[in-house]
């Protein structure tokens, strides 16, 4: 493993005028590792992982990231075109909706072809086998790749936008909710499969949920929010299994 964090966030605050989106949230996330940050609907979580993506502008606090280079940059010093770089190549963003994450014009291949492109693929053979490859990975049959996403089910759509983000072998993914919105046979289907391709890839991600089960399947550990700050951290088995903060102790119990 490495001995340097592929991110870290220090401090990181985002406010909305006067009201607070997230506050004062600090983390470290290595390589390959899985993060859920869960809490309540309005706790903040989206603003965090917005922020942290660099959707949204911090008020206050730094996310550094460990480049492909081997140098750590504070991401608030990397100029726009850096940035869309960054989030092109090296980053995926997993939307709750797919058709936030997809062009809904164009057809599977091209969806996820047209990843590929924007990081310099040019054989047009080639970038169709890698389309007809993933969209395989994803559980979508080849004879699917000139349909569009509007004529696939929502499970098929959030399978393709998966997809598309992970055709570049990105080392980090951020996720809203990926399951949510979906039938329960669906989402089970679909944690499956994101199980299996974050075990594979051995990317790292940080994924949004309000649903302890995502957490409990998905990742290795997890961040508890409550009115945009963090209440609890730790291995998600041992904050499940032995919440600590009262706040995490209602959440768990309320599944039970
Ligand atoms: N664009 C916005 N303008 C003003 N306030 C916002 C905006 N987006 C979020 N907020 C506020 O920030 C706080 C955190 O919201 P956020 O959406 O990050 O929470 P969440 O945990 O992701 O909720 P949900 O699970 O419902 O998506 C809430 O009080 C919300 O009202």
């Amino acid at each position: 493993m490495s001995d340097t964090p592929l991110l870290e966030v220090d401090g990181l605050t985002r406010r909305y005028g006067a009201r607070i989106g997230c506050a004062d949230v600090s983390f470290r996330l290595w390589p390959g590792e899985v993060l859920a940050v869960v809490g309540e609907s309005g706790s903040g979580k989206t603003t965090l992982l917005n922020t942290v993506a660099q959707r949204l502008a911090p008020s206050e606090g730094v996310v550094r990231y460990l480049m492909r280079d081997g140098t750590v940059r504070d991401l608030a010093t990397l100029g726009e075109a850096e940035r869309r770089f960054l989030a092109r190549t090296d980053w995926g963003f997993v939307h709750q909706h797919p058709a936030d994450g997809l062009r809904m014009n164009v057809s599977a291949g091209g969806n996820v072809g047209e990843r590929l492109m924007a990081v310099g693929a040019r054989n047009y053979g080639e970038i169709r086998a890698t389309a007809i490859d993933w969209l395989g990975r994803v559980e979508i049959a080849a004879d699917r790749i000139d349909d569009g996403p509007r004529t696939f089910s929502g499970g098929m759509r959030q399978r393709l936008q998966i997809a598309r983000n992970l055709v570049t072998h990105p080392r980090l993914v951020f996720m809203d909710e990926p399951t949510g919105g979906l039938d329960v046979s669906v989402q089970a289907r679909l944690l499956d499969l994101l199980r299996r391709l974050v075990a594979e890839t051995g990317l790292a991600a940080i994924i949004v949920t309000h649903d302890l089960a995502v957490a409990r399947l998905l990742s290795t550990r997890m961040m508890v929010m409550k009115s945009g700050r963090v209440v609890e951290d730790g291995l998600t088995d041992r904050v499940l299994d032995d919440p600590q903060h009262a706040y995490t102790q209602l959440l768990v119990s309320s599944i039970l």
